[in-house]
């Protein structure tokens, strides 16, 4: 057991965990989140306290609840075991490579999810929808941070056309290698704050861990931990905190999430088009070329343009195609 100046509110700890707490809960048990799940073992931290525990919660069926990266556990303070994980604010999840049917979890209970791309020409509103579609999905609440505004002379015609994507989208431009530049994202950063990065391969989320971190941290530096046959295993820990007081979840589950993990949401990013066919003549319209399409009637109008109804049409049918992400919970 380590101490640490932490507090639960430090941690990440609100109201919301709080009020799940039974009366006797309160009496017997204590919160801790885990910050980092190995083999067979969990690191935990409390109030004050940081240790491994074991990640098996007695009495628990294989389709309970698991602890993964960011979550909250409630441990017995007699047995010092888990008793069970809380409710989550959203949990990010794939399903298995390899096993469809399996799902793995990724990491819950974030924030803010920065949604990484870059000011050239790998930047693409497609893939942002894309991600937002994610977002929506899963709960957490989006930030679209456009990098390297250093190596562009219109950094501005990027970010206008990411918020046109949605209305009231925060959108932010940042040169992620300088902490001056990046310091507007710190209102999201903040004590007790979760965020998580999203984006494509070579968009500069590394390059920003590590801006948002600071020069005192400690990105690369492997954590030594005993695991319990006394060996030293070597792991990374997941959850990073951040100059400003808050968390960074940053996992290679994380970094691997493909867009095709998100399904439903697509109607959240494109209502308008959701609301225009619902003026269609023919409930089932394709939108094509049948007789009172609402859909085509508003293109031609230019109140919705012909650009986001073809990627609103891709989106549809891979959703059909793909079996829908796991609603989230309220
Ligand atoms: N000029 C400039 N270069 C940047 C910026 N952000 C990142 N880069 C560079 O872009 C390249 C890719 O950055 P990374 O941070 O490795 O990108 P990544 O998103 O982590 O890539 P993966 O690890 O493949 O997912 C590196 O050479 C960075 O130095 C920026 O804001 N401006
Ligand atoms: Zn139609």
């Amino acid at each position: 057991m380590k101490s640490t100046d932490e507090s639960l509110e430090e941690l990440g700890w609100n109201a919301f965990f709080s009020e799940q707490l039974s009366v006797e809960e309160t009496q017997d048990c204590h919160p801790v989140r885990v910050m980092a799940v190995h083999r067979g073992k969990i690191t935990v931290a409390g109030a004050g306290v940081q240790h491994s525990v074991t990640p098996y919660i007695p009495g628990a069926s294989p389709s309970d609840d698991h602890p993964t990266v960011g979550d909250w556990l409630l441990i017995d303070d007699a047995t010092l075991q888990p008793t069970r994980v809380l409710r989550r604010m959203n949990l990010f999840k794939r399903r298995a490579p390899g096993d469809p049917r399996k799902e793995q979890m990724i990491a819950a209970n974030i924030d803010t999810l920065f949604i990484v791309a870059s000011c050239n020409q790998d930047f693409s509103v497609a893939r942002l929808e894309r991600y937002l579609v994610l977002a929506h999905e899963v709960g957490v609440h989006p930030v679209v941070v456009l990098t390297k505004t250093d190596l562009t002379e219109t950094p501005e015609a990027f970010a206008a056309a990411a918020r046109a994507i949605e209305p009231g989208l925060r959108v932010e431009t940042i040169n992620g290698r300088d902490p001056a530049s990046a310091a507007c994202l710190a209102a999201w950063c903040g004590p007790g704050k979760t965020v998580a990065l999203l984006g494509s391969s070579g968009v500069g989320k590394s390059t920003l861990v590590n801006t948002l971190r600071g020069s005192d941290s400690i990105a690369t530096q492997a954590i030594r931990a005993k695991d319990d046959t006394g060996r030293h295993t070597t792991t990374v820990r997941e959850m990073h905190r951040l100059g400003g007081g808050g968390w960074l979840l940053d996992t290679p589950g994380m970094r691997e999430l493909h867009l095709s993990d998100a399904a439903a949401g697509v109607s959240e990013i494109f209502d308008d088009f959701v609301l225009a066919a619902q003026g269609c003549r023919f409930s089932d319209c394709a939108h094509g070329n049948e007789p009172g399409c609402a859909v085509q009637a508003a293109i031609a109008a230019g109140t919705l343009t012909a650009a986001r109804f073809d990627r609103w049409r891709q989106l549809t049918a891979e959703e059909r195609a793909t079996p829908t992400y796991p609603k989230r919970r309220r």
